[in-house]
């Protein structure tokens, strides 16, 4: 699958609410997940939002592995998430390094929920509830950021 271009911080897209996804079984959207994982890993991301691609769509991508910053993330299959929502956030919130492949070159430090459910369409196009914490959930809540026109530096104060 090609890599491709990824919206850089100033395009209007990337501050737009993005679309649901009426067909998560449309070739065009399994197409696009496929694209998305490849411009990731092209990227060396942890995740990535459809908006990130130029497509308005509720669809993300979150794959943690270990890296510097977090060297007992876990280490996940990538999954795509079609229009996913988070049903619950812990009260508690945690501090963590962040970075966006839209914008590049910054790293900052931002609050996050430490825990949350989320429930959203797997890439075949079945009902799924589940619950992440640490740096997944962060992925999680940075990319569900993505669909609603924030970018992680809006919330650097
Ligand atoms: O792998 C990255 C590169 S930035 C990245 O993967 C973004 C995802 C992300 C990284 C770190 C915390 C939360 C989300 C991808 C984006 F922009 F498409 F959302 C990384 C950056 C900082 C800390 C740990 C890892
Ligand atoms: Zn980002």
């Amino acid at each position: 699958a090609p890599s491709l271009p990824i919206a850089q911080q100033g395009e209007a897209i990337l501050a737009q609410s993005a679309a649901v996804v009426t067909d998560p079984l449309h070739p065009d959207i399994q197409a696009l997940i496929r694209n998305m994982q490849a411009t990731m890993l092209a990227a060396n991301g942890v995740g990535i939002a459809a908006p990130q691609v130029f497509r308005s769509l509720r669809l993300i991508i979150v794959a943690s592995r270990p890296n510097p910053r977090y060297p007992d993330a876990p280490l996940m299959e990538a999954v795509a998430m079609i229009n996913p929502e988070i049903i619950w956030l812990s009260i508690e919130t945690c501090l963590g390094e962040e970075g966006c492949l839209s914008v590049p070159g910054r790293r900052a430090q931002v609050a996050r929920a430490e825990r949350l459910t989320v429930r959203y369409l797997n890439q075949q196009g079945e009902r799924v509830e589940a619950a992440y914490s640490g740096f997944v959930a962060r992925i999680i809540q940075h990319e569900m950021d993505h669909l609603n026109g924030i970018l992680f530096v809006d919330r650097v104060g």
